[in-house]
């Protein structure tokens, strides 16, 4: 996050990061959905080598998750924030506060 951080304050030629920063929300957002894609799909995989695609899938959609939260200025202990919030209460009791304000 750290290093991530770095890139979108620099925005260093080469760098990956940069490219997708300049991208913006739509082209960040149209990684995370086709990294999601392919861990949804790696799921399914048998073996340990299934177990392996899956993890490195999942290294990709949190890699592409934390640049969103780079490109929008947000740091990984708001985010700890947030779910220490919901920390102790169920999960059903959040998704019925969530449909009341909604
Ligand atoms: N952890 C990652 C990381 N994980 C995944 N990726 C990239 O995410 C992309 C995954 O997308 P795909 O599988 O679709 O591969 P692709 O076809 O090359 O991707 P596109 O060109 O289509 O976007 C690949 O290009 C990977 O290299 C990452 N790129 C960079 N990092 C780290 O981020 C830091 C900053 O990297 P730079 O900004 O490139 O210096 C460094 O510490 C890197 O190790």
């Amino acid at each position: 996050m750290q290093t991530l951080t770095e890139r979108a304050e620099k925005r260093p030629t080469g760098s990956y990061t940069t490219k997708l920063l300049e991208g913006g929300t739509a082209k960040i957002g149209k990684k995370i959905c086709e990294e999601a894609n392919e861990l949804i799909e790696a799921a399914d995989e048998p073996g340990d080598a299934g177990r392996e695609h899956f993890i490195y899938e999942a290294g990709d959609l949190l890699f592409h998750t934390l640049v969103l939260l780079a490109h929008k200025s947000v740091n990984l202990e708001e985010v700890a924030a947030e779910l220490a919030r919901r920390e102790g209460t169920s999960g059903l009791t959040e998704k019925a506060n969530r449909e009341k304000k909604n």
